[in-house]
C-alpha cells in the first residue's frame, strides 16, 4: 500500500463524539446540538467562564435561555414536573447563576416547557458531572457565530449508550490488605468519559455458585476521610470484612462520587444541607434528580470476571435493579451497615425514608 493510499484516522463514532463534547462544555466552550436543520448551542453555566458568558450572549443577540431542570423548577415554585426554559435577557452571569441554583432565588416571571433538544443537552452535562444548568439559544443555520464550536447530533447521544457497557480489562495485580489479606486489585476501562474503575477480589471466590459481592460508590469524604456526615467509609470496610468471612468475594468501587454527579456538586449539595436541607431537596436545588448512578460498568466487570450469579451486600435497590437489568441473577441480599452518627442520622433516615433504601435504622440507633 502506497503512502498516500494509507485509510485516515476515522474518530467519528458517537462515543467520540459526545467525549469531544462533553470535554468541550467541562472546559467552559460552547457546542452546538443539531436536528435536522435545527442548531442549538449550549454552554454549561457550572464552568463558564463569565466573559464566555457575556460573548455567548452578545453572540445570540441576548436570545439566550436558561435550562431549568424539572427538580430545580420545582424547587423554585414551578408546578409541573418538568424541564422549562426561562429567558436570560438582560441577565448577567451571577443573576443567570442565582436562578440556577442559589437557594432562596426567586421564579422566574417568564418561562415555557423546554422541547427535548434543550432537556438533551442537560444529558451532555449529567456526563460531564457539571450542572445541568445549560445555557441555550438557537442559532441560525447561516450564521457563522458558532462556527468554531464543537457540533454534535443529538442522535449521537442515544447511539453512544452501547459505549457505556463497553470496558476492557487493563490490569490484575496482587495487593496485601492490612485487614483483609491479599486481594485482586482488577483495573477496567472504558464507558464514556468514564475514569478507570475497579474490582477489589477478596479471597478466593467460587464463580460456580452466586459469589458475594459488594458494589460501592465512591466517596471521597468518607472514604478517604472518615467523613461522619456519611457511612460510607463504615460500608468500604465493613463491605470487604463481609466478604472476607463469606471466604471471598468481589468488590466492585465505582467512580460514582456524590451518586454520580461528582465531587464539586456534592460539595455544592452539603453546603445547603448545612443550611437544613436533606440530602434529596439539596441536589434538587442544583437541578440534579435523586440518584445519577448507573450500573453498566458494574455488570461488564462482573462479565469479564465470569461472574453472572451474586449475593448482594447493599440496602440500596437501585443497585440490585441495575444488577438484574444488565443480566446479573441476583439470588441473594444482605445488608451493610455503618455507625450512625449525631451527623449522618438525619441523612440515613432521608435514604430510608424517601430513597427506599432497605435498612433498619431504629434498631442501628438504639445499637449505638
Ligand atoms: N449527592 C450526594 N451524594 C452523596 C451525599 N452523601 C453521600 N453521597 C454519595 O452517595 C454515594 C453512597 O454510596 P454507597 O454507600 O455505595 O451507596 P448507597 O446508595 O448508600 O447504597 P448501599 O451503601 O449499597 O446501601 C456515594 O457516591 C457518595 O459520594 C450527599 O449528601 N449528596
Ligand atoms: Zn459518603
Amino acid at each position: 500500500m502506497s503512502k498516500s493510499s494509507q485509510p485516515a484516522f476515522q474518530f467519528a463514532t458517537a462515543e467520540i463524539e459526545v467525549e469531544r463534547a462533553v470535554a468541550e462544555l467541562r472546559y467552559g466552550r460552547p457546542v452546538v446540538i443539531t436536528e435536522g436543520d435545527r442548531k442549538l448551542a449550549a454552554v454549561a453555566l457550572d464552568c463558564v467562564a463569565p466573559s464566555l458568558y457575556d460573548q455567548f450572549a452578545a453572540a445570540t443577540d441576548g436570545f439566550h435561555n436558561l435550562l431549568l431542570t424539572a427538580p430545580r423548577a420545582g424547587r423554585l415554585g414551578i408546578a409541573g414536573s418538568r424541564d422549562v426554559i426561562t429567558p436570560l435577557a438582560g441577565l448577567g452571569f451571577d443573576d443567570a447563576s442565582r436562578l440556577a441554583y442559589a437557594l432562596g432565588a426567586e421564579k422566574p416571571s417568564l418561562w415555557q416547557p423546554a422541547d427535548a433538544l434543550a432537556s438533551q443537552s442537560a444529558e451532555l452535562a449529567r456526563i460531564a458531572l457539571l450542572l445541568p444548568a445549560m445555557v441555550l439559544a438557537d442559532v441560525s443555520a447561516t450564521s457563522d457565530r458558532f462556527a468554531g464550536c464543537c457540533e454534535i447530533a443529538a442522535s449521537r447521544l442515544k447511539g453512544a449508550d452501547v459505549a457505556r457497557q463497553r470496558f476492557d480489562k487493563v490490569v490484575r495485580t496482587r495487593v496485601p490488605l492490612k485487614d483483609y489479606g491479599d486481594a485482586d486489585f482488577v483495573v477496567f476501562r472504558g464507558g464514556l468519559a468514564q475514569k478507570d474503575q475497579v474490582a477489589i477480589i477478596v479471597g478466593k471466590p467460587d464463580t460456580s455458585k452466586a459469589v458475594p459481592i459488594r458494589i460501592h460508590s465512591s466517596c471521597i469524604t468518607g472514604d478517604l476521610c472518615g467523613s461522619l456526615k456519611c457511612d460510607c467509609g463504615d460500608q468500604l470496610r465493613n463491605g470487604l470484612a463481609l466478604l472476607k468471612q463469606a471466604g471471598g468475594g468481589v468488590l466492585l468501587y465505582l467512580d460514582q462520587e456524590g451518586r454520580g454527579t461528582g465531587i464539586g456538586a456534592k460539595m455544592r449539595a452539603y453546603g445547603y444541607q448545612h443550611l437544613g436541607l436533606d440530602t434529596i431537596d439539596a441536589d434538587a436545588e442544583l437541578g440534579l434528580s435523586e440518584d445519577h448512578r448507573r450500573y453498566e460498568a458494574a455488570v461488564a466487570m462482573l462479565r469479564h470476571l465470569n461472574i453472572s450469579k451474586v449475593a448482594v451486600y447493599t440496602n440500596n435497590p437501585t443497585k440490585i435493579a441495575g444488577l438484574k437489568l444488565g443480566g446479573i441473577d441476583v439470588e441473594a441480599r444482605a445488608a451493610v451497615t455503618g455507625r450512625v452518627t449525631a451527623e449522618n442520622e438525619n441523612y440515613l433516615r432521608t435514604k430510608t425514608l424517601r430513597a427506599g433504601h432497605m435498612m433498619d435504622l431504629e434498631t442501628l440507633v438504639a445499637a449505638e
